[in-house]
């Protein structure tokens, strides 16, 4: 029912018609919601064609079919044709094409025949990976999808039933409830409300939640119609999409949903205050070291060929052939295949990532970030005990607990799930404790900034006079009490009664029990509503002692994520000494623990500094928190986040990934990447080991990879330089890099050193460089030898059918050294050096040293240029294969033993 201070049909009359100056300074795009925030609820109703009652259930599907589902683009950057667009572009078939168009040119019909070929596998293989990469990720959308409590009637006429819709189903004319840590799902008229906080932080960077009201007030009448002042996003009547709700409960009608929402239309999608994650940076320093390595063998290659004598189209063609075969082209599918097997890996032991990239994330992260209440503890409190202010037992704190508890639940629209209120009310009903004596007047609901909860009841009989409950943390009540109830008196309180009573709260904290202090003022009756300035001059009645423990799975996962080189920090509205108390309980040392107030004075560095040494923050707000992992990340760490509250949502969003539990509220589980599906957070370490393996395969191929390219482009600059001919014809050098990258494809399911999940891990270009520069050069030194032996078995190569020959030749050598270094490098290995790969990556290596070693004597070899060597070439080509395998691991040995790092 609506309350007299929020009054559904409010005392003032309809506005008169809009200032159409001031209408044409707006923009004319939000015209309808301006309309909207200046009517009267019951004339929005019916220019929505609904009621207080909602929609009947076939009028809302007819108006889906009609207006859409409410999302707020279609996903048009995941169409088949965009897939396609992006895998043409890829540099690899771009130099193909343009290979093409010069075999066109000469009229070479085999040579155009196999471009084409090439080119389709490529993109064939890069539209089929996005394509099910898209496909999982959209029914892991579906998964994670919320739900909007929303009015339907069955039948028109039938009675209203609140129900949960799936929000994407929502449309224009919906009548809907919101609670605490809803999102608001599409942009909404207030018809009631109670206390509502939203934070607008998504859509306008204020992180400050602002209040909320359905009242047509006249001054908010006055400022829409002169259409200035007050923007649509701060006005008090709508709650916009993207918005979150923060406090307290409300009813509201769906004025537009989707595209025609304030968002959709403003034609923006929602910031991402996230920056970049440490993905992203890393894949882009990558991408940087490629590029630079690219035009550098462009520029290299070009100068020493054009010195040579070669046409300019021959030799700029060849050079980019060169740089574009330094390319691991496979990177992009390596990538998405790692992380999509990771995340399959991890779905089936019930933790769902919504984005791949959360993959590599959870196993570079070397700091997490949890809350206590839920995450660490188990969420369901106790009563302990209840203590007048002296310390001695007393039932009187917990029955006016209760009260407030079990009226500000009634209250609300819809109750929000709290783990305070619901031990209170279920204490109370097996202590037979009732409310039958009061009716609820108003209610100030809990929001983490002033940690108390207050409700305003009317005593039966008694028309004049009010009590209001307050019940909250102990100093957050205290700081309101003048006075003390003890033994039946009101005492006012002095310096040391007030030590008294905090020492009184600090020895349940110490105990682990969290101590909630009651208090109570009786006033006459007013009609004002209920606001956080009337939580003063209050009388303590007691404390209520409230006990939760920490998950018996905590101190293992702690332990074992700490065994891999994470370090754990607990982020936590609670009281530092309880916070305490529960850290040890899960293994976790809180040392010095920090309060929220102590770093508001702190700039980010030493933010960051302190964060850096400190295992626990007590009594930190949304905002803190987010501000702590913001400053960690800012530092240079990688920082997760687990969390179930409204108070996490911020955090959850800074992080590089945000994990939230079971049980978590909706903007929680919006603003993470990562759905933990059951209430254990042994989960984790799957996680963390499942982001390193995926990162230990993608590392290895790339560094295996580049190393290899690289090491052909110093050779063929080599070549180049002293042979009157090309060393290899540009679609050689492709069809070679197609073939290799291929085979490589399937180190995405190789298996991986337990020392490569030992530590947090990612993309590092100094050492990508490093490792690429120093394999390079030996992979080169083989080469090398290899134009020595041809040079011993042909002598000079002028004649076409000897340089055939060579190219021939160095083709089958590449291909096999290459091969061979992806098994002598790929692990770590023990004395030897060497350990067996998993079988698909031995299957393709297979393949391919059989199609190197036949290709030559094949009609396609023919094609490309390759003629069968004689048969004295294969016994050269034996024994430089065993000196460079052996040169190879006593390299590798050397690497290891200098840098102290593998792959
Ligand atoms: N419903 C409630 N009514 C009154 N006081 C509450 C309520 N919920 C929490 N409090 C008080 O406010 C304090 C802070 O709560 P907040 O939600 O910020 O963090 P928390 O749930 O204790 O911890 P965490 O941040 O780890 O989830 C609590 O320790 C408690 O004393
Ligand atoms: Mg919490």
């Amino acid at each position: 029912m609506a309350s007299a201070a929020d009054p559904l049909i409010p005392a003032e009359t309809v506005a008169g018609p809009a200032d159409p100056s001031g209408e044409a300074r707006l923009d004319p795009r939000f015209a309808r919601l301006r309309r909207f925030a200046a009517m009267p609820p019951l004339q929005a109703l019916r220019e929505l064609d609904s009621s207080l009652q909602g929609l009947d259930e076939r009028e809302a599907q007819e108006r889906l079919a009609r207006q859409g589902d409410n999302v707020l683009s279609a996903m048009s950057a995941h169409s088949p044709l965009a897939h396609l667009t992006r895998a043409v572009l890829d540099p690899f078939v771009v130099v193909l094409v343009l290979l093409g168009v010069v075999s066109a040119l000469t009229g070479d019909i085999p040579g155009i025949a196999l471009i084409g070929a090439l080119a389709a596998i490529s993109c064939a293989l890069r539209v089929r990976q996005e394509y099910r990469a898209d496909r999982a990720a959209a029914a892991l959308q579906g998964m994670a999808a919320t739900t909007t409590t929303v009015l339907r009637r069955a039948r028109p006429g039938a009675a209203a039933i609140a129900r949960e819709v799936p929000t994407d189903q929502l449309v224009p004319g919906d009548v809907v409830r919101l609670a605490g840590g809803d999102v608001v799902p599409a942009d909404l008229l207030l018809l009631r409300c109670d206390g509502l906080a939203v934070s607008q932080a998504l859509l306008t960077g204020e992180s400050l939640p602002v209040s909320k009201h359905a009242a047509l007030t006249a001054s908010a009448r006055a400022v829409d119609d002169a259409g200035a002042g007050v923007t649509l996003l701060e006005h008090a009547r709508l709650c916009l999409l993207g918005a979150t709700v923060v406090g307290g409960s409300a009813t509201a009608v769906v004025v537009a949903t989707g595209a025609g929402t304030y968002f959709g239309m403003s034609n923006h999608d929602l910031p991402d205050r996230r920056g970049r994650s440490t993905f992203e940076r890393g894949v882009r320093g990558v991408s940087v070291t490629l590029i630079r390595l690219m035009l550098a063998t462009v520029v290299a290659v070009l100068a020493v060929t054009t010195f040579s004598r070669d046409t300019w189209l021959q030799a700029s063609l060849f050079a980019v052939a060169c740089a574009v075969g330094l390319v691991p082209e496979m990177l992009p599918v390596v990538v998405t295949t790692v992380l999509a097997r990771a995340q399959s890996a991890l779905r089936a032991g019930g933790i769902v990532v919504k984005r791949l990239p959360a993959v590599h994330n959870l196993g570079a992260m070397d700091v997490l970030c949890i809350d206590k209440t839920g995450t660490l503890t188990v969420d369901r409190l106790t009563v302990a005990c209840h203590l007048d202010p002296l310390g001695r037992s007393d039932a009187e704190p917990l029955r006016l607990a209760h009260l407030n508890a079990s009226f500000g639940l009634q209250h609300a629209d819809t109750p929000v799930a709290d783990a305070i209120d619901d031990a209170l009310i279920e204490h109370a009903s097996q202590s037979g404790i009732t409310a039958d004596a009061y009716t609820a007047r108003q209610v100030l609901g809990f929001d983490g900034t002033r940690r108390r909860a207050t409700v305003v009841l009317r005593p039966a009989g008694q028309w004049d006079r009010e009590l209001l409950i307050t019940k909250g943390a102990a100093e957050h009540v205290l700081a309101c009490c003048t006075h003390a109830r003890i033994d039946g008196r009101d005492v006012a309180l002095d310096a040391t009664h007030r030590q008294r009573l905090h020492a009184l709260a600090d020895r349940l904290h110490t105990d682990g029990v969290r101590a909630l202090a009651v208090a109570v003022r009786t006033r006459r009756a007013t009609g004002r509503p209920l606001r956080p300035a009337d939580e003063t001059a209050l009388t303590l009645i007691g404390y209520v002692g409230l006990l939760d423990e920490a998950k018996p799975s905590a101190a293992a996962a702690f332990s074992a994520l700490t065994g891999h080189g994470v370090r754990i920090k607990v982020l936590t509205g609670d009281h530092p000494l309880v916070a305490a108390r529960i850290c040890q309980d899960a293994g976790l040392d809180p040392a010095v623990p920090v309060c929220g107030h102590e770093i508001d004075a702190l700039d980010e560095p030493a933010l960051a500094a302190l964060a850096r040494r400190t295992t626990l923050f007590a009594r930190v707000d949304a905002r803190q928190k987010a501000r702590i992992v913001s400053a960690l990340r800012r530092a240079g760490h990688t920082v997760g986040y687990v969390g179930d509250g409204v108070n996490d949502a911020p955090a959850l969003h800074a992080a590089d990934v945000g994990a939230s539990v079971e049980g978590a509220v909706d903007i929680a589980r919006h603003s993470s990447e990562v759905l933990l599906t059951g209430k254990d957070l042994a989960g984790l370490t799957d996680a963390v080991v499942a982001g390193r393996h995926a990162f230990a395969n993608i590392a290895k191929y790339l560094k295996i990879t580049v190393s290899s390219n690289v090491g052909n482009v110093c050779s063929v600059l080599a070549a180049s330089a002293t042979l009157p001919f090309l060393p290899m014809l540009p679609l050689q050098i492709l069809l070679q890099n197609l073939l290799f990258d291929l085979s490589q494809l399937s180190l995405a399911f190789d298996h991986t050193d337990p020392a490569a999940r030992q530590r947090p891990r990612t993309f590092d270009t100094r050492d990508l460089s490093r490792f690429v520069l120093f394999f390079g050069a030996i992979n080169s030194l083989a080469d090398l030898a290899t134009f020595a032996a041809l040079h011993h078995i042909a002598g000079a190569h002028v004649t076409p059918a000897g340089q055939a020959l060579f190219h021939t030749a160095w083709f089958v050598e590449n291909l096999l050294t290459q091969i061979l270094a992806v098994h002598l490098l790929r692990g770590r290995g023990g004395t030897s050096g060497w350990s067996w790969a998993a079988r698909p990556v031995i299957v393709t290596s297979a393949v391919v040293i059989l199609v190197s070693l036949g290709l030559a004597a094949t009609p396609l070899g023919a094609a490309v240029g390759l003629r069968p060597p004689p048969a004295v070439y294969y016994l050269w080509l034996a024994g430089i294969l065993s000196v460079y395998a052996f040169v190879l691991v006593a390299a590798k040995r050397l690497y290891q033993r200098m840098f102290r790092t593998w792959l």
